[in-house]
């Protein structure tokens, strides 16, 4: 059965939406690890619109299972990586003005920046991962720059019609995977899995890792975050 990331991110858009103290993420952290979360996943954005550097620095601390950074490629924010050694790193893309991650990170367009974020965290000993798009040009892009683990973006399987449209996309994720397993890369895929889309994504094969927030965060305001992540944690396993 594959890991479970839970990304707290969104716990964070509440508190910034007053920017006050709460609910704070570092209390969701542990209760995500109550919940049985393998892993806690933030996302860093250059222009702070949820987690603060005040949040990695003392998840880095409080945070007991894998801690998952989720970083743009520029050289100051990988500073900030090598700073705070998170266990993994994820470079993603980032434009200002999306209101969510839209597409995986361009290797292809960007890849001296992006061999050189690489090339930081490795000799840091942090492992590298990168976000990326179900693109063969992409993907064999990434393999050469020799990260630890490849996440599919799965918002075009997410956001696809039930039917032929999301079979579509789950297979363009399987081909995409079976690529990146292939290759010896750990497969992890994540944005916009929900209780009712991800188990197709969790019984592909060699798939190592789920990051998942947005749908859990949601479901918490009802049930409470523990509860919601072990019931995520249930839907992994049912059909894995
Ligand atoms: C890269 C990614 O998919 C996640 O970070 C997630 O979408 C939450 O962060 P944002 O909502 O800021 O994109
Ligand atoms: N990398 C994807 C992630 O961390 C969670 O995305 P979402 O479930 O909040 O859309």
């Amino acid at each position: 059965m594959p890991r479970l990331g839970v990304n707290i991110d969104h716990v964070a858009t509440l508190r910034q939406a007053r920017k006050g103290r709460e609910p704070d993420p570092v209390w969701a952290a542990a209760i995500a690890e109550l919940g049985g979360a393998d892993g806690i996943t933030i996302h860093l954005r250059e222009d702070r619109r949820h987690i603060q550097d005040r949040d990695l620095r003392i998840l880095r601390e409080t945070v007991q299972v894998v801690l998952n950074l989720e970083l743009s490629i520029d050289p100051a924010m990988v500073a900030l990586a090598l700073e705070y050694r998170p266990d993994q790193v994820t470079l993603v893309p980032e434009r200002r003005e999306e209101i969510t991650t839209e597409g995986g990170l361009s290797v292809t367009a960007h890849r001296s920046r992006t061999a050189e974020a690489v090339a930081r965290l490795r000799d840091a000993g942090i492992h590298a991962a990168l976000f990326l798009d179900a693109d063969p040009a992409e993907i064999d892009a990434g393999i050469e720059l020799g990260v630890v683990a490849i996440e599919l973006h799965t918002g075009r399987y997410a956001n696809a019609r039930e039917g032929s449209d999301r079979d579509v996309e789950l297979d363009a994720l399987r081909r995409a995977g079976a690529r990146i397993a292939a290759a010896g890369v750990e497969l992890h895929a994540g944005h916009g899995l929900d209780y009712r889309n991800v188990q197709a994504v969790a019984a592909l094969d060699r798939m190592a890792e789920l990051n998942i927030g947005h749908s859990i965060v949601s479901r918490s305001l009802f049930v409470g975050l523990e509860r919601a992540v072990r019931e995520m944690k249930d839907c992994i396993e049912v059909r894995a």
